[in-house]
């Protein structure tokens, strides 16, 4: 292992917001904090104006340059974000294992030589040192600490295991997700092999980032909804449970929040209440009275979301509506982190996201 410095809230600023913080522990707030998925972009003038210059693995692999676009929401909805999220992505991590990505403009990931069977496993890296391989996350991560001088929270991330297969083998984003699922059917030996792989450069990768100064974490699993609730069950929740597991193991005293975002796994909500996680994000296709009920009976987690990103297409006197409808459905006074059903598009007018974000202050803000 490289020796990198354990650091803690004693290295940096001191916080003056820690209300998404409170919210994820389940304590009260007098206000319900608001961050959104995708928060740096390409909806933002500045983060274009940066990535015209620059590769998209260049801006995450240089710590001043994932820094900056990570604070431009900051800087531009001054007051009005309760959290902050590293700039970087969740294909990091099969980089890390020896794969190559390419971020192909206007289409997305794109793997050259994808896993096409079992063998290909062989190609990829046993026992990653996520602390050299992905040192320069980690970097970025303490420069945006230091330079959010303790305006917000930041946020940590990594992608689940099902969601990193899924793109390992399809080669990138996919309608079917069917080369992937034909492994869990076909290979299902060698998926849970590459998933507990997965699970532990995930976990890895998560405690190295708290350990870097990442207040809280999330873990995304964007294609959860792919599965049936039995292969939800068998190839992707057994995972998510471990990742909540080590990390906890792993950090002790220093446990932060953990998020989990299983989009469009509806089925999995109660199962998902008692994976280990204080937070669980909603996609829009379910309501919060729905939510709750689903999670009857299981442990008392906080709900983040889930506002449909496309009503920051709206006319703003609906999309206040709807805020407000949101904010209302989830309840004031704590157990709510509002964000959207899924990330900001890149086609999204920023001054959209203005108006949301002050309407869930708005709408939220309890009056004593
Ligand atoms: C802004 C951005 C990112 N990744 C990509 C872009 C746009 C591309 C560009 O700038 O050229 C490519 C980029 N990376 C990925 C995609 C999705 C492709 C597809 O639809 O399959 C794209 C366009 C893969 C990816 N990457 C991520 C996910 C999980 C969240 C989700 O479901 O949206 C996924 C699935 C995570 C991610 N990705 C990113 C963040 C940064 C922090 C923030 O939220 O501000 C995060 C958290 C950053």
């Amino acid at each position: 292992m490289t020796a990198r410095p354990v650091l803690t809230d004693a290295d940096f600023p001191p916080l003056k917001n820690d209300l998404i913080l409170r919210a994820a522990r389940g304590e009260p707030t007098e206000r319900t904090p608001v961050w959104v998925m995708r928060q740096a972009g390409r909806y933002l003038p500045e983060f274009r104006e940066t990535r015209a210059e620059h590769d998209f693995f260049r801006v995450c692999r240089t710590p001043e340059l994932a820094t900056r676009v990570t604070l431009q929401p900051i800087d531009r909805y001054a007051g009005l974000l309760d959290a902050s999220i590293i700039f970087c992505d969740i294909l990091v991590v099969p980089q890390a294992l020896g794969m190559t990505v390419e971020m192909v403009p206007g289409k997305g990931p794109h793997f050259p030589e994808p896993l096409r069977e079992p063998a290909d496993l062989e190609r990829l890296t046993t026992h990653v040192d996520v602390e050299k391989e992905l040192g320069y996350a980690l970097d970025a991560i303490t420069l945006t600490r230091q330079q959010l001088a303790g305006r917000v929270p930041l946020f940590g991330f990594c992608g689940a295991p099902w969601t990193l297969m899924a793109y390992m083998i399809e080669g990138g984003g996919s309608k079917t997700f069917s080369k992937a699922k034909r492994w869990l059917f076909q290979y299902p030996d060698a998926a849970s092999q590459l998933l507990q792989r997965l699970t532990e450069v995930a976990a890895d990768f998560l405690v190295a980032q708290v350990n870097a100064g990442a207040q809280i974490v999330q873990v995304f699993d964007s294609w959860a909804g792919e599965l049936s609730p039995a292969d939800f069950e068998r190839f992707s929740l057994p995972y998510l449970r471990q990742i909540a597991e080590r990390v906890r193991a792993q950090l002790g005293d220093r446990a932060v929040p953990m998020v989990v975002f299983a989009k469009g796994a509806h089925f999995g909500l109660h199962a998902l209440a008692h994976a280990g996680y204080d937070v669980v994000s909603l996609d829009w296709t379910v309501t919060p009275q729905e939510a709750r009920r689903a999670m009857a009976g299981a442990p008392r987690v906080t709900l983040q979301g889930n506002l449909d990103p496309c009503l920051l297409f709206a006319p703003h006197d609906v999309l206040r509506a709807r805020a407000r409808q949101m904010i209302n459905d989830f309840g004031v006074g704590g157990g709510h982190i509002a964000n959207l059903g899924h990330g900001m598009m890149p086609d999204h007018d920023p001054e959209a996201l203005r108006v949301y974000l002050e309407a869930v202050r708005d709408a939220s803000t309890v009056s004593r």
